[in-house]
């Protein structure tokens, strides 16, 4: 240990021998680099791997040196309150997974602050939160009684709270921070608090207690706090059979300051001691994960049946996002309100798994009052100053099957009268009910007013299990990048409402999207075209509302239960409306498929199209069918060959999902648009009416033809365009009803000529189709849906050189309008007719008819997201050819 003129200060891990020997072990020279990439380690792995190579005998784990003395007068130790070599590998070992300069093994978390507060002189001021360990308080209080030190408490949740007392006048030496608090489980946002501190009062140090969260899941140094502290005997110990703290620095002298003091005062952790911690130490990301993964599982639970809960992993924590900015995860304490001091006794003392019990960070559970316990030392007055409520319980949760800690947890809740199953409470309290009630949550409903529904346990933990994965945030490998086309309604349009066929083809305007993988835990939606950009915790989806449901095709409706709860949670962050529709959509089926998977990928989904949305050029279904394909491909349902044909089963699988999206989107959509984006080609439609049977053909194998697809950019009303042409039926059947039967004779022979029955030569093909677009456009204006500004188009494609065919396509009424281009028509010529389009205020698209439904890319590079937005859509098709590998199509 050193002195604090530094005469012998102790290495910094980066110095030291011990530190660095590991990377060293099989070549002292490092010349395979091995240095460098163990430097890069993750956390898991820099926890666990442990130097232990200050030893003469290879040890394999830092051996117990107990001993108080050592022989010498020029060793590197002489006394164990100066220094041991059990503490010492200890302490290198800390460091380097605090990212600090230095760390101190002391014998408690209390210890730790009693040599910090040593740093504050008398007339000092210190700034401390507002809601701290009991301890904490006690010391604080005692440092202001008997040294002097002026001890202020403030907000810390704001940091402008904070402002007031750091003035020069203030003499502020140590701003003290938790994050999350205890039991509060507030946030403060360290580096902001880090950087305002520093720049109103340079010489204050901040210092945070770490301890809520462990180095793995938080790094103030990193953040910009000078000390941090934790007790050890929490988290990083985890197993609740040994006491000790740790102090990391962020700067040298920091750690010379701290080192002294260590050696004056004796406060050294014990080399036993020492060893235990260090075999603790090493599962805590293991640990960890497991124990916030079920935290979070009680979170839910309790949220979802209406408790007031304290948890970061909530989206209602009125601060998650500064949590989730400074922190990777939410750790696994939380608390719970049950309005009612003696209710709350009664559920702590009803609980049998969860021990009552101070403390927390150990592998079992457990469940205590803090103002009785950890922070009864904080007088009740004050307490109540400071918002602790006396029915406040904290759960603080261990490793155990998440369904043993809700069971044991419900009982409890039950047999304390805090949940009230609905049946006759002279049963009460009684064991066999709260049996009754967990085999069968069907059969109950929950009297207490705020108590609406049983949360469903299994759905609950399998949500969780997914989003916040043992194993770390479940994601995917690479990129998955699908595509799909926009649709066209070539023939029977209007007439499909009355029972007519319909012909909708493809085209090679699409929707691309691309699937990337996030570590954060979050799943997102960027969709500039649609307004949406949105993120969300997979963790706190409302997992436990998604139906169960068999087979690999998707539901034929849509559940209203989870499509409400998925409208009110997107409307949290204020969408458009087609914002709103396009996310509900995406969560859907994210929810909905991951149910059926062993979990649900943290990912964004990017999506642009080069197809006009809102058109009636079936961009919707294009988008349906990326984010349907896009999932599916993700949960290794729809498998990618390296060549060839996407499986048809797994096709219908894509159409089935994404028909459930277009429901989201229009309520009762027809399905033929999806068919469509989803089959490529042509598709014949019939709905079934009046006792005639409907159906949906899929047509392929035509030859793709040119196509002049413009927008008169006027818009149309589709509803009131479809009631006029039923109310001229009702009015004037003579007339409609004999066009109706025209028309399904052009589809008809569309159809024929389409499939390939109608043999005919190319020519024959695209001109007798244009000769059925011009008898179907003659037909629709009888009908009433034409419009000036598709009559403007029709006669300008018509008109001398270019003598071409245009039908209305759709509603009508304005809209989209088509025109055949024959493959000799000249290209001089269509470049004229394009400027004269423009001239008339239209939107002319070149594009084909026809051609590949949903594409997927085979092996693609990552990080496209962003090249797929930063192409816009007149870059799309280059972006999408562009990519080094094939596209396999339906
Ligand atoms: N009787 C003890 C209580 C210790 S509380 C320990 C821990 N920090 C927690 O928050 O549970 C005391 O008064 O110090």
């Amino acid at each position: 240990m050193s002195t604090v003129d530094g005469s012998s200060a102790p290495q910094s891990p980066a110095e030291s021998s011990l530190a660095t020997s590991i990377f060293s072990a099989k070549s002292p020279a490092d010349s395979d680099g091995h240095a460098a990439r163990a430097a890069k380690w993750r956390f898991a792995t820099q926890v666990v791997a442990v130097d232990s190579s200050d030893n003469a005998h290879g040890a394999s784990s830092v051996p117990i040196f107990q001993t108080a003395t050592f022989k010498g007068m020029d060793g590197q130790y002489d006394y164990t309150r100066s220094g041991n070599p059990t503490r010492g590998g200890l302490e290198s070992h800390l460091a380097r997974i605090y990212s600090a300069h230095q760390a101190f093994a002391l014998s408690t978390g209390m210890t730790c602050l009693d040599v910090i507060l040593r740093l504050v002189k008398p007339g000092e001021t210190v700034l401390a939160g507002d809601d701290l360990y009991g301890g904490t308080n006690r010391l604080l209080t005692y440092a202001k009684s008997h040294g002097g030190v002026d001890v202020r408490h403030a907000d810390t949740t704001d940091v402008a709270a904070l402002i007031p007392h750091l003035g020069k006048g203030n003499n502020v030496k140590m701003v003290l921070l938790e994050s999350p608090t205890n039991p509060l489980l507030k946030i403060a946002d360290i580096q902001e608090i880090s950087a305002t501190v520093k720049a109103a009062a340079p010489d204050a140090i901040i210092v945070v207690d770490n301890t809520m969260l462990s180095p793995y899941l938080q790094r103030p140094l990193e953040l910009g706090a000078d000390i941090v502290y934790d007790s050890a005997t929490k988290y990083l110990s985890g197993h609740h059979d040994v006491m000790a703290g740790i102090i990391a620095t962020g700067n040298p002298q920091a750690s010379k300051d701290i080192a002294w003091l260590i050696n004056a005062m004796g406060s050294g952790l014990a080399p036993f001691d020492s060893f235990l911690l260090l075999r603790g130490v090493k599962t805590l990301a293991l640990r960890m994960d497991k124990q916030q993964a079920n935290a979070q599982i009680v979170a839910n639970y309790l949220d979802a049946l209406g408790f007031k809960v304290h948890y970061p992993g909530l989206k209602s924590h009125p601060k998650a996002d500064i949590h989730w900015k400074q922190a990777s995860g939410a750790g696994a304490v939380l608390s719970v309100l049950t309005d009612d001091t003696q209710l709350s006794e009664r559920v702590v003392s009803a609980a049998r798994l969860w021990g009552v019990s101070v403390s927390f960070g150990a592998v079992n559970s457990l469940i205590s009052m803090p103002c009785l316990m950890s922070h009864a030392s904080i007088p009740a007055h004050i307490r109540a100053e400071r918002g602790l409520r006396e029915d406040l319980i904290r759960l603080c949760v261990g490793i155990e099957d998440p369904r043993d800690l809700l069971d044991d947890l419900e009982h409890a809740l039950i047999v304390s009268g805090a949940i009230v199953p609905n049946v006759d409470p002279s049963l009460l309290p009684s064991d066999k009910l709260a049996e009754v009630f967990r085999t069968n949550p069907g059969q109950w409903g929950i009297e207490r007013a705020r108590f609406f529904r049983r949360p469903n346990v299994e759905a609950l933990i399998d949500g969780v299990s997914r989003g916040l994965a043992l194993d770390g945030v479940k994601t995917i490998d690479s990129d998955i990048v699908v595509s799909a086309p926009g649709k066209v309604i070539l023939f029977g349009e209007h007439a499909v409402v009355h029972g007519v066929t319909a012909i909708a083809t493809s085209l090679n305007l699409r929707c691309y999207g691309v699937l990337a993988p996030r570590t954060d835990g979050k799943v997102a939606i960027t969709a500039p075209d649609l307004e949406a950009e949105h993120a969300w915790e997979i963790s706190s989806l409302p997992w436990d509302l998604v139906p169960p449901r068999e087979g690999s095709a998707a539901d034929e409706k849509l559940d209203p239960v989870l499509l409400a709860a998925l409208e009110k949670l997107v409307a949290q962050d204020k969408p458009t409306k087609t914002g709103a529709s396009a996310s509900i959509a995406f969560l859907y089926l994210f929810m909905a498929i991951a149910r059926e998977s062993t979990e649900a990928p943290a990912t964004t989904l990017t999506v642009s199209a080069n197809l006009p949305i809102g058109a009636g050029l079936g961009s919707s279904a294009a988008f349906s069918t990326c984010v349907a394909s896009a999932l599916l491909v993700a949960h290794e349902r729809v498998h990618v060959p390296d060549a060839g044909s996407i499986d048809p089963s797994h096709v219908d699988d894509v159409d089935s999902w994404a028909f459930l999206a277009e429901k989201v989107l229009h309520g009762n959509p027809s399905g033929i648009d999806n068919a469509v984006a989803v089959r490529g080609g042509a598709v014949a439609f019939t709905r079934a009416i009046e006792g005639k049977e409907g159906g949906m053909d899929s047509i392929r194998g035509f030859d793709s033809i040119r196509l002049l697809l413009t927008n008169t950019r006027v818009p149309r009303d589709t509803k009131s365009l479809v009631a006029g042409v039923a109310a001229k039926r009702a009015a004037e059947p003579h007339v409609v009803d004999p066009v109706l039967g025209q028309i399904q004779d052009i589809s008809d022979e569309a159809r024929g000529l389409l499939d390939g029955s109608t043999k005919t030569s190319r020519n024959g093909f695209v001109s007798r189709l244009e000769a059925l677009m011009r008898d179907n456009h003659g037909h629709l204006r009888t009908l009433g849906v034409s419009h000036p500004s598709l009559e403007a188009v029709v006669n300008a494609t018509a008109a001398a050189p270019f003598n071409l065919t245009t039908k209305l396509t759709g509603a009508g009424g304005g809209g989209c309008a088509v025109t055949l281009i024959p493959d000799t028509f000249d290209d001089a010529h269509l470049e004229s007719l394009l400027a004269n389009l423009r001239a008339l205020g239209a939107e002319p698209y070149l594009t084909t008819l026809g051609g590949p439904g949903l594409g997927v890319h085979t092996r693609t590079p990552s990080d496209l997201s962003s090249t797929l937005v930063a192409a816009g859509p007149a870059g799309l098709e280059s972006w999408a050819s562009g990519l080094n590998a094939q596209w396999v199509h339906s």
